[in-house]
């Protein structure tokens, strides 16, 4: 299944791959792009089951999100690429460096987790979800995405990030929660070999820092950074810090 997907940037440039987080679309990076623009060819994606990619039936395992990654590679006849996911884009990112290392040059894994627990809760918001819709979870969402002050001085990005987490469809979003509750990447983590950049939020709610301290510590060739004033949409509360930290990282082998 390809994914919807656009590519900008510097063309011949190395390519990073950029994987959105549960509920969002490729513009969660928009905060992000400019800066990266100037060094990469840069492609972006949409999760299946958000944005404009398709919404197979599911259920959908973090295998299968990985597949699309694969797939997405193959489209574009990229044999390696950087890797840079947050949240459920960078659990897609720790397995695909786990199970396909030939194809990961340096990862970036923002405001993650190896795994999510009480799965149950996942469980839980999947049939929420499917009952009610998202706009059911899209405020309570958005309130673990940014700190409260920055909600209260942002109205606007507010209003359109609850916008974008009620306009994804509700099984996608659904099977999206259920790959959450079924993932278990803690036993992948010692095989990931490409150099790893985990960067958290400090005031993230949904994956604290110990998880992406977790990642730091468990991968072979890892490092952490905690992004203070920064909930769980770090890159776009604070792109003045995770910009440059992810652009040092990614070029950091001389490319
Ligand atoms: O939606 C949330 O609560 C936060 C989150 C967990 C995985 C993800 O992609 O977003």
């Amino acid at each position: 299944m390809t994914v919807a997907h656009r590519v900008t940037g510097r063309p011949g440039a190395p390519a990073v791959v950029l994987s959105n987080s549960l509920g969002s679309t490729w513009e969660m990076w928009d905060a992000n792009l400019a800066e990266l623009e100037q060094h990469f060819r840069v492609i972006r994606f949409d999760t299946r089951g958000h944005g404009r990619s398709p919404v197979p039936p599911g259920p959908y395992t973090i295998d299968d999100l990985t597949d699309d990654v694969v797939e997405l590679l193959d489209t574009l006849e990229l044999e390696r690429a950087h890797f840079v996911g947050l949240s459920l884009g960078g659990m897609t990112g720790l397995r695909l460096a786990a199970r396909e290392a030939g194809r990961v040059d340096r990862l970036v894994v923002l405001c993650t987790g190896a795994r999510l627990d009480p799965r149950s809760a996942w469980s839980e918001r999947a049939a929420l979800v499917r009952s009610e819709g998202t706009p059911a979870v899209a405020e309570a969402v958005v309130r673990r995405w940014y700190t409260a002050d920055w909600l209260a001085e942002h109205p606007r990005t507010r209003k359109e990030s609850e916008e974008m987490v009620a306009s994804t469809p509700p099984d996608g979003y659904a099977a999206c929660c259920e790959v959450i509750a079924t993932m278990d990447l803690l036993a992948d983590l010692p095989s990931i070999t490409a150099p790893t950049l985990a960067i958290a939020g400090a005031d993230d709610p949904a994956t604290p820092p110990w998880q992406l301290e977790r990642i730091a510590d468990e991968v072979a060739d890892g490092k952490l950074l905690v992004v203070p004033d920064a909930a769980h949409l770090a890159n776009a509360e604070r792109p003045a810090v995770v910009t440059p930290a992810v652009v040092a990282h990614l070029l950091e082998d001389g490319s």
